[in-house]
C-alpha cells in the first residue's frame, strides 16, 4: 500500500507506508493521512505537526500523482518541508544544471517493467515486424503540417510552445474541441496581443478569460485544472526564470533530457508518473513534447538544438495507443476491447491506462530498435510519434481510450 506524497520528484516532503522494500524517507506514521479537502489532497501528519498542501487534480487518484519513486535518493534538501517545487530560486535554479536524474532512462525502464506484465494490453512483436518490413521508409512528417501553431523564431515562441504544452491535455470530452482549436486559438491570442502569455498575465487567467482567449462558446474540458496549470506556469516562471520560458530552455545545456528534467521539476502539472503494480512509472508525455515542440519549430537549431534528441521517447497520449493497435502493434484484452469499443471511460491510473500508455512507449522503442537492425537506419522516437500521431488524427474511424487526464 502506497501512501506516499512527493511534492517534486526530487524533495521529498514527505512519505508513507510503503511496501515491496522501497525506501522511506522520515518514518512513515499511523499519524499520516490524507484528507480530501476542497478539491485538495492534504498529507496530514500530526507528529511533525506538518500540514502539507498537495496540488491534487481532481481528477487524479491520489497515488497517480504523487508517486514514489523506487529508490528514492537521499538528499539533504529533501528535509525541509516546503509547500512549494523549488528548492532554488532565480537565476540559482537556473544556473544550476543539478544532477539531473535521466528522465528518459526512467521512461524507458519503467514503460518496458509495465509491458512485461501487463495483462489488457499486449506488444505483439509479430506485428512490430510486419509494420517494419512493410514499411520502407517511415514518411517524414512536418512538424507543423496544419499550419496552425505561432513562429517567430524568438523567445516569444518558446513562450507560446510552454503555454500551448500546458493545456495540450483531454479535448474528447467536447466531441467539436480538437488539439488544433488550442494551437490555432493560442496562436490568433498571440498574434492579436504580445502579451497575452506574460507570466503576470497567465497567473490570472479565469475560465471565461481562457475560453475567450481561444474563442471557445461554452467550458472547456477540464478547465478548472487548465486554468490551475497556466497560473502555476505563470508563477514559476516569474519566480525563477524572470519570466520567460526561454530561460528554462537556455538552462537546459542543449539537452532535452533534462529539459524534460527541468520541466517536471520546476512545474508540477507536467509531472506526469503513474504507480503501477507498486512500482513507479514515468510517461512525461507535456514535458516531453516541449522539447519535441521545440525541436520541430525551431528545426533543430537555436531553442531547438538538442545534442540528444534520441533520447525522447514517444508522447503516450490517446491518439497514437489507437494508432498501434490499428497498426496490429497492439493488441487489447477483449475487456479492454469493448470498454474503448463502448466509448466508455478508463480511470486514470488505473493498470489498463497505464499499460495503454507505457506499451505505447515500449513499443515504439522496440520498433525504432528493429528499424536500426534491419536498415542501419537511426530513427528518432519523435519522428515516429509524430508519423503515427498525424496518420491517427486524420483516421476517421480511430478509435480511442477516454480517460480525464491533465497530462495528455
Ligand atoms: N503523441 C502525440 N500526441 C499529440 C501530439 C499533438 C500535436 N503535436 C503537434 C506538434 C507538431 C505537429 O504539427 C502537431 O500539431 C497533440 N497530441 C495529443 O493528441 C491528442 C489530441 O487529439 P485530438 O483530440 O484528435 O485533437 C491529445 O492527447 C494531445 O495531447 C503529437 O505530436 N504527438
Amino acid at each position: 500500500m502506497l501512501v506516499g506524497a512527493r511534492e517534486s520528484f526530487h524533495h521529498v516532503i514527505s512519505l508513507g507506508m510503503v511496501s515491496d522494500g522501497c525506501w522511506a524517507l522520515g518514518m512513515p506514521t499511523l499519524s499520516s493521512k490524507f484528507v480530501a479537502h476542497n478539491g485538495f489532497t492534504f498529507l496530514v501528519n500530526r507528529k511533525k505537526e506538518g500540514r502539507f498542501r498537495v496540488r491534487a487534480p481532481k481528477t487524479h487518484m491520489v497515488e497517480n500523482t504523487f508517486p514514489v519513486q523506487q529508490p528514492l535518493q537521499r538528499d539533504t534538501r529533501s528535509m525541509k518541508t516546503r509547500e512549494t517545487s523549488n528548492e532554488l530560486e532565480g537565476s540559482q535554479a537556473r544556473k544550476t544544471p543539478h544532477s539531473l536524474e535521466n528522465s528518459m532512462d526512467n521512461v524507458r525502464e519503467s514503460s518496458a517493467w509495465v509491458a512485461s506484465r501487463s495483462s489488457h494490453v499486449v506488444v505483439d512483436s509479430a506485428g512490430i515486424e510486419k509494420v517494419v518490413s512493410t514499411i520502407d521508409t517511415i514518411p517524414k512528417v512536418e512538424w507543423d503540417f496544419e499550419g496552425i501553431h505561432y513562429f517567430d523564431n524568438g523567445p516569444l515562441t518558446v513562450q507560446y510552445l510552454l503555454v500551448l504544452d500546458a493545456l495540450n491535455f483531454c479535448f474528447w470530452p467536447d466531441k467539436d474541441l480538437n488539439y488544433d482549436h488550442l494551437a490555432s486559438g493560442l496562436k490568433a491570442a498571440l498574434q492579436n496581443d504580445k502579451s497575452a502569455f506574460d507570466a503576470d498575465r497567465l497567473q490570472k487567467y479565469t475560465g471565461p478569460q481562457l475560453r475567450e482567449l481561444l474563442k471557445w462558446p461554452r467550458p472547456l474540458p477540464l478547465e478548472d485544472e487548465r486554468v490551475r496549470l497556466l497560473h502555476e506556469v505563470g508563477i514559476e516562471l516569474e519566480r525563477n526564470f524572470e519570466g520567460k520560458a526561454s530561460n528554462i530552455v537556455e538552462s537546459c545545456g542543449k539537452s532535452a533530457v533534462n529539459l524534460v528534467a527541468i520541466v517536471a521539476r520546476h512545474f508540477p502539472g507536467f509531472r506526469d508518473h503513474s504507480v503501477y503494480k507498486g512500482h513507479q512509472v514515468f510517461l512525461y508525455k507535456r514535458a516531453q513534447i516541449f522539447a519535441a515542440d521545440l525541436w520541430g519549430a525551431f528545426r533543430g537549431q537555436g531553442y531547438g538544438e538538442f545534442k540528444d534528441v534520441g533520447s525522447l521517447t514517444i508522447m503516450a497520449d490517446y491518439i497514437v495507443p489507437a494508432v498501434l493497435r490499428q497498426l496490429g502493434v497492439l493488441k487489447y484484452s477483449p475487456t479492454l476491447a469493448t470498454t474503448i469499443e463502448a466509448s466508455g471511460e478508463i480511470g486514470a491510473g488505473t493498470e489498463e491506462e497505464v499499460e495503454l500508455r507505457a506499451c505505447s512507449i515500449h513499443a515504439v522503442e522496440k520498433m525504432r530498435e528493429l528499424i536500426s537492425v534491419k536498415s542501419g537506419r537511426q530513427v528518432l522516437s519523435v519522428e515516429l510519434d509524430l508519423w503515427l500521431w498525424a496518420s491517427g488524427v486524420q483516421s476517421a474511424s480511430l478509435q480511442h481510450h477516454r480517460t480525464l487526464s491533465i497530462y495528455y
